[in-house]
């Protein structure tokens, strides 16, 4: 087991340059499969997730080499379409094989994906956008066995905007017979990334970040060179964590106009931001004010992802912030954890009231889940004393070498191996 020490109350200084999307990698790296070659994919971040993925290409015959952040895939050799069950208990992001592999090679065997415990997380529109288009997919022992021998153009409606649906649909949908249409698409900017990284292999996707997207299967997709994104929650964890200690830092590889709603709330709190082409500085020179009211939504609404980040900023803001849950059903674990450090937090039902208190006092704290865990760290930085927090694998999923990060900023952190 690992944990972090974090010795609290130093302002974050300096400058960093932000990883590739984990949400855009994850998806991408699948997609990978879907042409034979090598796909050459840069700016990919080494994070646990991803290695579970690169773990899972390679359990099925690809290619999988990296080199610094460049990841090369070539799928020419796959010789299985099952998705090892351990693997695919690692993390949510295994179902994005689903829609790859059954499009190329016309079954596919994945069982029900692990992840964050941050609500029931269902996979039934993944399974219906797949039935519509032509899927044969019976449930048996755990496992999901899939079959098509060509996927077929249709009309998909989401009933939910989702992100990990939308995108194992564009998958299937870019080698299936006729074209397809999703409603009610997220539009999420990794949606984006992964259709712009799919029409270079030779995809014919149109109005991809909309609500409706076109799909016009192709026979074949060839394999293509590519840049991830740079992740925007990332981003938004690290000008929270210097806000909450009256930092002052710059911020090298973000894409500002990915993270609106998230700029506006932090500008309210009193922080100044100034934002360049893809910079951006954030400053903190005087106690933050709380937030009227944060409600987590569908991009471009504010990211569920950063719901937990900022409650622990909120904790020391000054007054009483409104933070309302309404993606995931068991998103605020890190509550309890953020009381022991003395935040003062109410919860009714899926909105968290957070009075601001002049201090947090450091303790022994535990991440649950991956956000949960980053935020658990921010409010270390911001406590009076050494907070442990235990859990860190939760952490390594989705931020690359946190501490190396920000001990570059000037923090004191540190990583402790039992
Ligand atoms: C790898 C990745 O990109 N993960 C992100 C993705 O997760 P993920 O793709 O799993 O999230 P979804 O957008 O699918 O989930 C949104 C909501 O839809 C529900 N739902 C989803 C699918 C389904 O078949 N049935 C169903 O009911 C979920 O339980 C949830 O309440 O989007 C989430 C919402 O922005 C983010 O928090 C995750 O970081
Ligand atoms: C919930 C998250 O990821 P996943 O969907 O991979 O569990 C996340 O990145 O915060």
């Amino acid at each position: 087991m690992e944990r972090l020490a974090i010795e609290g109350g130093k302002p974050l200084i300096g400058s960093v340059r932000v990883h590739g999307a984990k949400n855009a990698a994850l998806p991408i790296l699948a997609a990978s499969v879907m042409a034979k070659g090598e796909s050459v994919i840069h700016d990919v971040p080494d994070l646990q997730d991803i290695r579970v993925m690169e773990e899972i290409l390679r359990s099925l015959g690809a290619r999988v080499f990296r080199r610094g952040s460049t990841v090369t895939v070539d799928p020419t050799p796959i010789h299985s379409t099952e998705v090892p069950d351990e693997l695919m208990r690692q993390m949510r992001s295994s179902i994005f094989l689903m829609g790859p592999l059954l499009s190329r090679f016309g079954s596919v065997r994945v069982s029900k994906p692990g992840g964050c415990t941050i609500g029931s997380r269902p996979i039934d529109l993944h399974t219906k956008g797949l039935t519509a288009m032509g899927a044969d997919i019976r449930e048996s022992h755990g496992y999901l066995f899939c079959q098509a021998n060509r996927l077929k153009g249709t009309s998909i409606y989401l009933d939910i905007p989702s992100v990990g649906a939308t995108e194992n649909i564009l998958m299937a949908a870019s080698l299936a017979n006729g074209t397809t249409m999703i409603g009610n698409a997220a539009r999420e900017p990794e949606i984006v990334d992964l259709a712009t990284y799919l029409n270079k292999m030779g995809a014919k996707i149109t109005g991809a970040g909309e609500d409706t997207i076109y799909v016009e299967g192709v026979a074949e997709l060839t394999p293509t060179e590519h840049t991830i994104i740079p992740d925007r929650i990332v981003t938004g964890t690290l000008l929270v964590a210097a806000a909450v200690t009256n930092g002052n830092i710059l911020l090298e590889n973000v894409n500002p106009s990915h993270l609106g709603v998230v700029l506006t709330k932090l500008r309210e709190t009193g922080v100044e931001i100034e934002l360049g082409r893809d910079i951006m500085t954030v400053k903190s020179s005087n106690p933050l004010t709380a937030v009227d009211r944060i409600q987590t939504s569908y991009y471009p609404g504010f990211p569920t992802d950063l719901q937990a980040p900022f409650m622990a900023m909120l904790t020391v803001a000054k007054g009483t912030s409104i933070v309302s849950e309404t993606v995931f059903e068991e998103r605020f674990k890190h509550v309890s954890e953020l009381r022991r450090m003395g935040a003062r937090i109410k919860v009714d039902l899926r909105t968290a009231f957070i009075e601001g208190v002049p201090e947090l006092t450091a303790a022994s704290v535990e991440a649950t889940d991956l956000r949960a865990g980053a935020a658990l760290v921010i409010a270390g930085l911001a406590a009076n004393g050494t907070t442990c927090v235990e859990n860190t694998h939760h952490i390594d999923r989705g931020y690359e070498r946190i501490e190396d990060v920000l001990s570059s900023l000037g923090a004191r952190i540190h990583r402790i191996q039992d």
